[in-house]
């Protein structure tokens, strides 16, 4: 059998995608971490220029690739870890990948210290190109099988630490879901053991993710590792793959008696991937965790953690192990990955996306939208007992009286529900309640008015009463010769006419109600001028009287 023979599949162009040839990036520089998604004040801006330069190499654009992408919290290892991965991409052909021991760790960059170092998201400029094995034979003219052998590119890709004190939980939200719907493997690094809120943290970010997603299948990413660096328990769970996938697998089991808090997290995580997967990694010793000095050369790095490293990175990146990226099942290329990223990026620019908040600014807001909604369904079945559907006709001071007393008695119940947030926090719900409040009054109160039956009258009234006026106006104005102002007067009284009748047709029949509103809008109108004019006049009526009484009363002194 001739293994490992060369059959590559001729790629398909995509649509969309932009038909340039790069030069290889190492061609014309030394390769180097690229930096293709930038943070600017809390905004993600992608490099397009320096992507398609990584991405649109003539050699690597049109092969499937395989994204490998480190994520989790800050200061944890990651870029030291991807260096290890370079090395292993450089000399994955000879015995030893790992190095010698005085080689300082060069690639990404990498350092001790509290501070962040990685920003946005980074990829290495060189995509290697790997023979991965297909599991297709052939046969040949000589009767041999011979195993398909496809190119892929390889693509590292080094990120954002997350929660570190200058990003927010959108920002580490965005990097996380943006490199986990990029990448085909997604290696989760964290810090001695899998707690409660790592797994939440994780929920939350590819939940972040899904949605940014315009097709959501049933399990939107591909594989995810759970790296746990400086693992203190062997002799419970043994260092590398066998001994992760046991504990992974207790940790995210979902028992009938378990809370439905915890259960959730757990489908939720493993319904997002296809492939889940734990490796536990010893501690490297102190000379790398606290040596300030330490380069990264491995004479300083303890031997069982060079073991499982040993042990690790071909599990992620050996031929054989390589997973091609796949966007809703189909295998992407270095150029679809482009345009795929250009989208993504869009959409975490954009405002559509709900804002990942902290937990307590999320807890809070549900404790205070919940209290708001509390005390509205009280004032709403205190305020039902006064002017509700089957009561009949009330005073409107009564209703506002009532409605003040009772608007004021929910409040203080919003009060004094327990409430997460702070003074100021809840003082905006507080005032969000009250004004939702009033705009119930007004409704309340529309709706008692037209229990009303004067007030049903209003608009007959006003157009009768419109009607005569313009017919004595006519008579009069007909009676002393005024013919043109006796026309004018008819055709008022006419439309009134025509606008009394369509009005009774509305209300009969409940059709045509805009005109109904329109005609009801205009007689209110009407009626609010003359009852303004009446109250002038009856006032100026008032002044002249009082005006008069004073004269006569000087006039008798
Ligand atoms: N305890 C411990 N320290 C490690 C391990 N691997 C690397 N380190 C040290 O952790 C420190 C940070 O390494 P980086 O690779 O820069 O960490 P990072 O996660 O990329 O950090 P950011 O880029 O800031 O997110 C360095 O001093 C490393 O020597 C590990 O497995 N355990
Ligand atoms: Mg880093």
């Amino acid at each position: 059998m001739d293994l490992g023979k060369n059959i590559s599949p001729t790629p398909q162009p995509t649509e969309g995608s932009q038909e340039k040839d790069v030069k290889p990036v190492e061609e014309k520089k030394v390769a180097r971490p690229i930096q293709i998604v930038q943070a600017n004040e809390h905004n993600f801006e992608l490099n397009a220029t320096a992507l398609e330069e990584v991405l649109l190499q003539k050699h690597v654009k049109d092969l499937n690739v395989v994204v490998v992408s480190v994520a989790g919290a800050f200061r944890k290892g990651k870029s030291f870890l991807l260096d290890f991965m370079l090395r292993y991409m450089h000399n994955r052909d000879k015995d030893s990948w790992i190095g010698g021991n005085d080689e300082p760790l060069t690639g990404f960059t990498w350092r001790g210290g509290c501070e962040r170092e990685t920003t946005g998201i980074q990829v290495w400029s060189e995509v290697f190109v790997v023979e991965k094995p297909d599991d297709i034979f052939i046969m040949n003219s000589y009767f041999n099988l011979l195993l398909m052998n496809f190119q892929v590119a390889v693509l590292l890709v080094d990120t954002q630490g997350a929660f570190d004190s200058q990003s927010t939980i959108k920002d580490s939200a965005t990097v996380f879901a943006l490199s986990t719907m990029t990448s085909s493997v997604q290696v989760y690094n964290l810090s001695s053991n899998i707690q409660e809120d790592d797994l939440q943290h994780l929920q939350l970010f590819t939940e972040y993710g899904r949605l940014a997603m315009e097709e959501v299948s049933e399990k939107p990413f591909q594989s995810l590792m759970f790296l746990i660096r400086d693992w203190c328990f062997p002799y419970e769970y043994c260092y590398g793959m066998k001994g992760g996938n046991e504990f992974l697998d207790k940790r995210l089991q979902v028992k009938h008696n378990q809370h439905e808090e915890l259960q959730n997290v757990r489908n939720h995580i493993q319904h997002c991937f296809s492939n889940i997967n734990c490796f536990l990694l010893p501690h490297p010793g102190l000379k790398v965790a606290t040596n300030p000095k330490f380069d990264g050369r491995l004479r300083d790095i303890n031997e069982e953690f060079k073991k499982e490293l040993a042990q690790l990175v071909p599990l992620l990146l050996a031929p054989s192990q390589l997973v091609e990226k796949e966007i809703g099942g189909n295998k992407v290329t270095c150029k679809d990955l482009l345009e795929y990223f250009k989208a993504y990026i869009k959409i975490y620019q954009g405002e559509e996306l709900p804002h990942p908040k902290t937990m307590l600014q999320a807890t809070a807001e549900a404790n205070n939208l919940t209290a708001v909604a509390g005390a509205k369904d009280l004032y709403s079945k205190k305020m039902e007992q006064v002017c509700g559907g089957d009561k009949p006709y009330v005073a409107p001071g009564d209703l506002k009286r009532c409605h003040e007393e009772i608007r004021d008695y929910s409040v203080s119940y919003f009060r004094s529900v327990k409430k997460m947030g702070g003074k100021e926090f809840c003082q905006r719900y507080q005032n969000q309640l009250e004004s939702e409040l009033e705009e119930t009054y007004t409704n309340l109160s529309k709706q008692n008015d037209g229990k009303n039956i004067f007030y049903a009258a209003r608009t007959p009234a006003t157009l009768f009463a419109v009607m005569f006026i313009t017919y004595v106006v006519s008579g009069v104005t007909g009676f002393i010769g005024l013919s043109t102002l006796a026309a004018l007067a008819n055709l008022v009284m006419g439309v009134t006419l025509l606008s009394l009748c369509a009005w009774g047709y509305v209300k009969y029949s409940g059709e045509f109600r805009e005109l109904g509103t329109i005609i009801d809008e205009v007689a209110e109108a009407l009626w609010v001028q003359v009852g303004r004019q009446c109250e002038r006049r009856e006032k100026s009526v008032c002044l002249s009287v009082c005006v008069c009484v004073c004269a006569c009363v000087h006039r008798l002194q």
